[in-house]
């Protein structure tokens, strides 16, 4: 299982942002603003749908990874830290009572 998180991934598109690097993609990304980083993470969610529908399981993990990675982009474009979104997610899993039963042995 890899080891890589997605926050990792937000710290590295971070410091691409503020570096400015002309090699950067994610500094040409965050350049053209939110409107265009949410219209590019909309294709990139439509080929993942396709690649679903299809069947292609190779091409869903390829197409997956550029969704997250475009997600994270419009996070950092749009000023939401992902700790927002991950904390978003462990109230409702809290809430639906199920965080509890995972932790513990089952019965
Ligand atoms: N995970 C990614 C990642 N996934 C996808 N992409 C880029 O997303 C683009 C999507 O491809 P497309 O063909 O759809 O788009 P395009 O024609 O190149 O671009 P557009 O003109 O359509 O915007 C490609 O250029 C990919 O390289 C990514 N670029 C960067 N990262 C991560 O970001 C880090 C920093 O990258 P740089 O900012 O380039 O240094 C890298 O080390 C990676 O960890």
């Amino acid at each position: 299982m890899s080891s890589f998180t997605l926050a990792d991934l937000a710290a590295i598109v971070a410091a691409r942002a503020q570096s400015g690097a002309a090699e950067s993609y994610t500094a040409k990304l965050m350049a053209k603003g939110p409107p265009r980083i949410a219209k590019k993470f909309g294709e990139e969610a439509v080929e993942a749908v396709i690649a679903a529908v299809e069947g292609d399981r190779a091409a869903l993990v390829a197409e997956t990874a550029d969704v997250l990675y475009h997600l994270v982009v419009l996070l950092e474009a749009a000023g939401v830290p992902l700790d927002a979104v991950m904390a978003e997610l462990e109230r409702r899993t809290r809430q639906s009572g199920l965080a509890e039963k995972a932790s513990r042995p089952a019965d």
